[in-house]
């Protein structure tokens, strides 16, 4: 576990695998923290340099008070990967994290020589539904809409195991600020255009029953990328990651085998 300082905010940011090997970034999604990796990280070959870190709000990194902005979150990982010297990296982003992931790969191709586009895409949502969001967690806490929030991440399935409580658990401990702050921020994000203009090499990941990014969404994302690669996952929701790591490494493995990572 570490924190860098970056003056304006602290991040807790950890690292996995290989110090010298390639690098592999991951970025997660709204009220979650890095721990949403630990399956996928365990399952990657110990050669690669894995490296997480919390957003701004989340997890154990600073939280500001809200609004945020998608720009100031792409530079806080900017920062980030300047000060851990990483340069090439795949670029995993989950939701937000996948907006992240294609600002990030607009300003600085050095830092991101391919893009992992999980359950994500240009634009989520509308400012209308994000403002009820905003609103709603202002009102009367995240909890009274956590298990809403639960039906989109995750399949029925998943949700009548036990291990269900832990992520609601995260869910509903991710700061009022940090959760807020980051709706606003996805609100005021419509990457459509920047990202058409993006060329390199780019897998999408949906989740057959996503119900926060559904699959023809992230598809619809995906074709703004030349050369991209869509896959679907079954049985999965939200974060697959979390709910199929088997399938979610194997496929993450082989984008980064064949593209020479
Ligand atoms: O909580 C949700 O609805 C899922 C989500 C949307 C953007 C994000 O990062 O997570």
């Amino acid at each position: 576990m570490h924190m860098a300082d970056l003056g304006d905010v602290a991040l807790h940011w950890r690292e996995d695998g290989d110090p010298k090997g390639a690098p592999i970034v991951f970025a997660n999604s709204l009220g979650t923290d890095l721990r949403i990796w630990d399956k996928v990280v365990a399952r990657l070959p110990e050669t690669y340099r894995a490296i997480r870190y919390d957003k701004r709000g989340h997890g154990l990194s600073d939280c500001p008070p809200a609004p945020y902005t998608m720009g100031a979150m792409v530079r806080d990982v900017e920062r980030l990967l300047d000060r851990l010297e990483v340069r090439d990296a795949v670029f995993v982003g989950l939701s937000v994290g996948g907006m992240i992931a294609q600002g990030l790969a607009v300003k600085r191709l050095d830092q991101v020589r391919a893009m992992v586009l999980s359950n994500t895409a240009a634009k989520i949502g509308t400012k209308e539904t994000w403002r009820g969001r905003i609103d709603a967690a202002e009102r009367s806490g995240i909890d009274t809409f956590a298990d809403d929030v639960m039906e989109k991440w995750f399949t029925r399935a998943f949700r009548d195991t036990a291990e269900i409580k832990i992520w609601r658990n995260m869910l509903i401990r991710c700061p009022l600020q940090g959760y807020v702050g980051t709706c606003h921020a996805i609100a005021g994000t419509d990457f459509y255009t920047p990202t058409s203009g993006l060329t390199l090499p780019t897998l999408a990941i949906a989740g057959s029953e996503d119900g926060s990014t559904p699959p023809d969404l992230v598809r619809e994302t995906a074709e703004l990328v030349k050369g991209s690669e869509f896959c679907l996952l079954r049985r999965a929701g939200h974060i697959p990651c979390v709910e199929q790591p088997d399938a979610y490494t194997a496929r993450l493995v082989e984008f980064m085998t064949r593209i020479g990572h």
